[in-house]
């Protein structure tokens, strides 16, 4: 029986590789296995082999592929499709042109094309492609990589073109560096309003396993399980400013302190003894450790993670991603403090690693730090920004990185701006006195990541921390003991630790000099 191209499920799709296949095994026995455990298309990929075998290892495969109704589609090559009578066939931009392909193969072929940018899009679209290969989304050792790579945000580009443009509904599998780790996120980060991916396509993680069967299933449970950080829609009270907010930012603060959520830190050695001190007034508990082998205990306790790249040292990105995916994993909410991004090459690629390999429900960072992971000019002395845009451009930052990374993110400043792309929001809380002691930006930091570990609001934690610590720093310079710097620092702990009382006690009068506006 042919395939129903209408009833395709997409969702695994192995392209196999011969030379990946390990020794003991072979073709049939592993693409049987891997289907068992649950591929869903299976693509017969054969780049050296001569056509008379090609045409062989099709015919064998489709015997098998058609005891679990999964098709089989061939790489390239029209002719194989044809002698072996398989499914239908996947090119790349470079093939045969697509009206050729139906021309040759007839309505009922699958077809299917690589795509990776609008303008690819439009070849597959102009060639009524059935299903689109989307990818390369990240760096894979499968393939040396001729094309750009997508990511999530090309990815979801793309999705949603096809979506407004292509007047008939286009599966797309992902294809490029994906593994079980990274899979919810990807499902997430590229989903638009209304089009999410349709599936995943697996090289080498199927390919090279020794036990493809259990490769597959555990792909698949990544596959049907949404992620653990992916946010609920906020409630509706909370989309703008008003009492609601003020209320739910008391209630934040309040919740820190009858819980007392751990705050893991992998962080700078300059800001570290104040973020701990700052932690320890709100009510949570710091530890600071950068040793990723504690990471996975650490996550299995409620709390958050901050990482802050201040002092990296050349291992530390290494440790750090690999928390972030523990993290990831738990479900455990991750500050992203990319201290001082835009200063060194260093600094650079270390965050955009970050970005790739995991993700960080919040990034907070100045405007320089911002303005260099969005990749635009970013000004800076070392970690100090020398950028001083108005709220209305340091917005339209945040709510565009927020947008891309499908996060929140905090632009620091003399005004902080809080987006998750949808809703922004500006604190005026503060004094510039914050500026002339260092790591005030760190321990703004930590205080976001506590709120965020009691709130499922990402956006709305961020906004409760730059609020408290605002007020707090605004108690603190008004005080008789304040004479300058080093006094401000020891009394911005005690401010914050007496606001902690305070709400202990339900006096919530602190919060009457929240100052929060919509950008
Ligand atoms: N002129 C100002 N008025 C009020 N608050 C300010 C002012 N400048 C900075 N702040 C506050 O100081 C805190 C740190 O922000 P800033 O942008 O200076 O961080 P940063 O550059 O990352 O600091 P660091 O690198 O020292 O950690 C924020 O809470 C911010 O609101
Ligand atoms: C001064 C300094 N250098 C690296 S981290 C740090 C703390 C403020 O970001």
């Amino acid at each position: 029986m042919p395939i129903d191209k209408s009833k395709i499920d997409w969702s695994l799709y192995l392209v196999t590789d011969p030379d990946m296949i390990p020794e003991g095994s072979d073709i049939y026995t592993h693409v049987r296995e891997a289907i068992k455990g649950g591929c869903t298309v299976v693509q017969l990929r054969e780049k050296k082999t001569d056509t008379g075998l090609f045409v062989e290892k099709a015919k064998k495969l489709l015997e098998i592929t058609r005891e679990y109704n999964v098709p089989l589609l061939i790489n390239d090559r029209v002719d194989v499709v044809l002698a072996s009578g398989a499914d239908g066939i996947h090119v790349g931009q470079d093939d045969m042109d697509l009206k050729d392909v139906r021309r040759l193969l007839g309505p009922d072929a699958i077809i299917g094309i690589s795509v990776g940018s609008i303008k690819e899009a439009k070849v597959g679209i102009a060639g009524r492609a059935d299903y689109f290969g989307l990818g390369p989304i990240w760096d894979t050792n499968t393939k040396k990589l001729t094309k750009p790579l997508v990511g999530t945000m090309g990815a979801r580009t793309v999705l949603s073109y096809i979506e407004q443009n292509a007047g008939y509904e286009i599966p797309c599998v992902a294809i490029g560096g994906i593994k079980d780790y990274n899979i919810q996120r990807l499902f997430f980060q590229s989903r638009t309003g209304t089009k999410s991916i349709s599936g995943i396509a697996i090289v080498s993680a199927i390919m090279a396993s020794t036990t493809p069967y259990d490769a597959a299933k555990s792909l698949l449970t990544s596959i049907k399980t949404p992620a653990p950080f992916i946010p609920s829609p906020p409630s509706p009270s909370l989309l703008h400013p008003g009492d609601a907010l003020i209320t739910k930012i008391t209630q934040i603060i309040t919740q820190i302190g009858k819980k007392g959520p751990l705050v893991h830190h992998m962080t700078n050695n300059v800001a570290k003894n104040l973020q701990a001190n700052a932690s320890l007034a709100i009510g949570a508990s710091p530890i600071m450790s950068e040793n990723a082998l504690e990471a996975a205990d650490l996550a299995k306790i409620n709390g958050a993670l901050l990482l802050n790249i201040g002092t990296a040292h050349p291992e530390s990105p290494v440790a750090m991603l690999e928390a972030l995916r523990i993290a990831n994993t738990a479900g455990t909410p991750v500050l992203l403090d990319p201290v001082g991004a835009g200063a060194t090459q260093f600094r650079k690629d270390t965050v955009a690693g970050f970005l790739a390999g995991g993700y960080c429900d919040i990034i907070k960072g100045n405007e320089a730090e911002i303005r260099a992971l969005l990749g635009l000019s970013a000004h800076a002395r070392g970690v100090d920004s020398l950028h001083s845009s108005s709220s209305a451009s340091r917005a339209e930052l945040a709510s565009t990185l927020a947008r891309r990374e499908q996060n929140t993110v905090v632009v620091s400043g003399a005004v902080d701006v809080v987006s998750d792309g949808e809703r922004t929001f500006c604190v005026s809380n503060g004094d510039a006195m914050l500026g002339f002691i260092t790591g005030s930006g760190c321990t703004l930091g930590t205080v976001i990541a506590t709120c965020a570990a009691v709130e499922e609001d990402k956006c709305v934690a961020a906004v409760a921390g730059c609020v408290v610590y605002g007020i707090a720093a605004e108690r603190a310079v008004k005080r008789d003991d304040v004479k300058g710097p080093g006094t401000f620092q020891t009394a911005l702990v005690d401010e914050i630790w007496r606001i902690r009382g305070e709400c202990g006690e339900g006096n919530l009068d602190w919060v009457k000099g929240a100052k929060v506006t919509s950008a």
